[in-house]
């Protein structure tokens, strides 16, 4: 699972510019800076480590919203990055590409313990030049956690 090219390559996030998002901006120090590479297989791969006050009720599990914010911002990211590639442009080289979610359906399959990395893999579609579907899956320890089903929908970069 996942890539092992991530070490040399620059993730999506830290090629994007202007980006304030709680889960994926490079440029908010309170977030949660998540990074995304690409993967060998296509996919999109993101490793993230939570904090203590990232838990649910039970201080052992991961809350569902931040679950949510990795999963939907390592979605809209890696679609992102799809349509540069499709562009044949680097990310942020020439006209800025954006998208945010239009919708997204989660199942939360089992508990994530806190203190384990979560790994995140997205599965990319291109259905029209606006829309990316993205089926993007949450792990831990080699377990599916989570399953989220995202549209990524382009919009105007002043959006
Ligand atoms: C970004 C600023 C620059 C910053 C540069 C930095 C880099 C950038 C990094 C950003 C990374 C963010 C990562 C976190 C992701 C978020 O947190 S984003 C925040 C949460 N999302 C929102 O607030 C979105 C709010 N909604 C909207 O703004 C608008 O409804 C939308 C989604 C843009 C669509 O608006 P619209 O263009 O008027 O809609 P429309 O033309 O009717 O729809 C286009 C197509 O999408 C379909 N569609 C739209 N909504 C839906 C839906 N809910 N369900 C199903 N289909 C839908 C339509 O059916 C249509 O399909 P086709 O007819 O083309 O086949």
């Amino acid at each position: 699972m996942g890539s092992g090219m991530q070490d040399i390559e620059i993730a999506f996030q830290d090629q994007l510019q202007k980006n304030h998002c709680f889960g994926c901006g490079a440029d908010n120090d309170q977030g949660l800076k998540i990074k995304s590479y690409w993967a060998d297989d296509g996919t999109a791969v993101c490793r993230f480590t939570a904090k203590p006050h990232h838990c649910a009720g039970p201080t052992r599990y991961l809350n569902g919203g931040i679950m949510a914010t990795l999963l939907d911002c390592h979605s809209i990211c890696s679609a992102i990055a799809l349509a540069y590639r499709t562009e044949g442009r680097a990310i942020s080289e020439g006209e800025s590409i954006a998208f945010v979610t239009g919708s997204m359906d989660i199942a939360y399959k089992q508990p994530v313990p806190i203190d384990s990395p979560v790994l995140l893999k997205a599965e990319l579609e291109s259905l029209s030049p606006r829309k990316t579907r993205v089926v993007c899956r949450l792990f831990s320890e080699d377990n599916l956690c989570a399953q989220a089903d995202v549209l990524a929908v382009r919009v105007p970069d002043n959006w």
